[in-house]
């Protein structure tokens, strides 16, 4: 190992999203590094050209000796930091540790560890260092490559909902919301087949969810008694849920209890194929679209360190 390569083992690479979010970038970058300046904490940088570049500058990094990655943008940043860890060959996946700077529109994957949407605590908690390892989820479709996901994956209403977005983000948060109410009207639910365990359930179905951690769709809460490291995923089947029950029940959605409701199924389960009739519904996988159709989920226990509250 060269003198160079063990150097980096102790200090931070940066990657950053400059278009994530709605802010002022440029502003932003100048105070997230006197911040890290202020705090002591030691880092190299490079900024993302395109999307998906976080998976080459990831794989970079870690050639060149670093383990600690923080990941400055949204959940679509961090999910493809992710993938850059899974797919590289150098290092176990669990040497490598991942800390968030939020500046995302969504941000759900930072609220299940309470990281504050803020900048500067953000800073905080890496300067605290406290760390855990979690599960993250690999999915086959018929493409050829795997994805992986660090937060919640799902096929369904979900998967149109990110589609939509596409076109909305520059709204802010409220595309979340105008997405979402929007889609009730013109979504076709498909018969989804689900296998899991020794289970085979053939249903109507909104969506399915593979969850990880708590939040998604900017704040909502469908999976059920997370535990993200426990090699299990929180599995949740939307049936045959409509406009009025999601409207009716919209204080629920936020607050998690519509995992109760009698058209919702949760389970728990290391390995799950979905496999949609007719119909091919988008595949999101942490608010990225990463295909069509038939899925199948795989949990990989505490495959990866990140930095928590
Ligand atoms: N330089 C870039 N130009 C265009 N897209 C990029 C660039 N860098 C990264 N991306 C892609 O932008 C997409 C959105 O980024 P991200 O999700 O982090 O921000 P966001 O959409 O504002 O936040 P959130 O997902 O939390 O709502 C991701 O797919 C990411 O890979």
């Amino acid at each position: 190992m060269s003198h160079f390569v063990k150097h980096n083992a102790g200090s931070w690479f940066i990657i950053a999203n400059p278009t994530s979010g709605n802010r002022n970038f440029s502003k932003q970058w100048k105070e997230i590094q006197q911040l890290l300046t202020n705090k002591k904490i030691d880092f190299s940088v490079a900024f993302t050209q395109f999307s998906k570049h976080e998976i080459e500058l990831v794989t970079t990094a870690i050639q060149e000796g670093f383990r600690n990655i923080i990941s400055i943008g949204g959940d679509g940043t961090l999910h493809h930091v992710v993938n850059g860890i899974m797919m590289q060959r150098y290092v176990k996946t669990s040497d490598i540790t991942i800390a968030v700077i939020p500046l995302g529109t969504g941000n759900d994957w930072i609220k299940t560890y309470n990281i504050p949407n803020n900048v500067e605590k953000s800073i905080e908690i890496i300067h605290r260092n406290k760390t855990i390892l979690q599960d993250i989820g690999a999915l086959e479709t018929d493409a050829t490559s795997i994805s992986y996901f660090n937060n919640v994956a799902g096929l369904g209403y979900d998967g149109y909902i990110v589609n939509k977005l596409n076109s909305l983000k520059r709204f802010g948060a409220i595309a979340y919301l105008v997405a979402g109410v929007s889609g009730l009207l013109f979504y076709k639910k498909s018969v989804f087949t689900i296998i899991f365990d020794d289970k085979k359930i053939e249903t109507n179905c909104l969506m399915t969810l593979f969850g990880i951690c708590k939040f998604s769709g900017g704040g909502l809460q469908f999976t059920k008694d997370i535990n993200t490291s426990d090699g299990f995923f929180d599995i949740t089947i939307a049936k045959n849920l409509n406009l009025f029950d999601l409207i009716y029940n919209i204080k629920k959605l936020y607050n998690g209890n519509i995992v109760n409701h009698k058209k919702i199924e949760t389970y728990k389960t290391k390995e799950i194929t979905v496999i949609p009739k007719n119909l091919n519904p988008f595949i999101q996988a942490d608010g990225e679209l990463i295909g069509t159709g038939k899925v199948t989920a795989k949990i990989i226990e505490k495959a990866i360190r990140f930095v928590v509250n």
